[in-house]
């Protein structure tokens, strides 16, 4: 049996299901309260109904063939995700920017250029850096190293991460977007270089799983199916 990964509730759940039944594979949870499944259209199959943000440590621990997550999960949780899972399809839906944003009275800062000056002058004038609040850290490091971006420090914020400018504990956040109405809703407005990960549902196959010879026959056959 390979073992495949999908989100044990909510919208990225009923978008996963309806995907492969689109494809001639139907998933259905057995009760409503368990977190294992029926899998039917396809021999050798197993569903394994998991947080979405756990799915990518499963995979990474290979205790799951496939699993179906955010892109921008598996980017923040996985050091060297692309070697570690491999991306089978993105899937066209769960959509959502990872964004940079800062109060909309900051009128000097439109750029990440711009928040690099506005950090160091913050610097200069408070004696501590400019606070990011955030639950993505690994992204964010990576993405400010990349652009020459240093004078800041993360600060973490597990939820409601937009209310951290008013509450002063950060001066900008870093966090998911769909529809924009949080960001709209805190005053803040996001930086206009794009987004840090535009991120949507994928279907990722785990490196270190164990492939033997018939888990990797489902394989085959499973992505003639799905057509990936
Ligand atoms: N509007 C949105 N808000 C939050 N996440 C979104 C949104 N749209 C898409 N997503 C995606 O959904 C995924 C997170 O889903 P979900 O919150 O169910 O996961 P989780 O962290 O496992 O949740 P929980 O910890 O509550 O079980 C991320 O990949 C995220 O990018
Ligand atoms: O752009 P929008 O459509 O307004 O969506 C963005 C919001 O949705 C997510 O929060 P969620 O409600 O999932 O809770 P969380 O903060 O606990 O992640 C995200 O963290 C933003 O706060």
């Amino acid at each position: 049996m390979i073992k495949l990964g999908v989100p044990s509730k909510g919208r990225l759940m009923e978008k996963t299901f309806q995907w492969f039944a689109e494809r001639g594979i139907t998933m259905e949870k057995v009760e409503d309260r368990e977190y294992a499944g029926r899998v039917s259209g396809i021999d050798g199959v197993e569903m394994v109904l998991l947080s979405a943000g756990e799915i990518p440590r499963e995979l990474a621990a290979g205790r799951i063939h496939l699993g179906v997550t955010g892109s921008d999960l598996v980017r923040e949780k996985l050091a060297g995700w692309d070697s570690r899972v491999e991306e089978l399809a993105r899937m066209g839906f769960g959509h959502a920017d990872l964004v940079i944003a800062v109060p909309n009275f900051w009128v000097d800062v439109d750029t990440l250029d711009d928040l690099d000056a506005a950090a160091a002058a913050f610097r200069r004038r408070h004696g501590h850096r400019l606070r990011i609040a955030t639950k993505y850290h690994r992204l964010m490091r990576e993405y400010l190293r990349g652009h020459g971006v240093a004078d800041y420090q993360l600060v973490d914020s597990q939820g409601a991460t937009e209310g951290t400018v008013r509450n002063e504990t950060a001066e900008a956040i870093a966090d998911i977007t769909s529809t924009g109405e949080t960001l709209r809703a805190n005053h803040l407005k996001t930086l206009s270089d794009g987004p840090v990960h535009a991120s949507q549902a994928t279907l990722f196959r785990a490196v270190d799983a164990p492939w033997d010879d018939a888990a990797q026959a489902t394989l085959a056959d499973l992505r003639g199916r799905l057509g990936v």
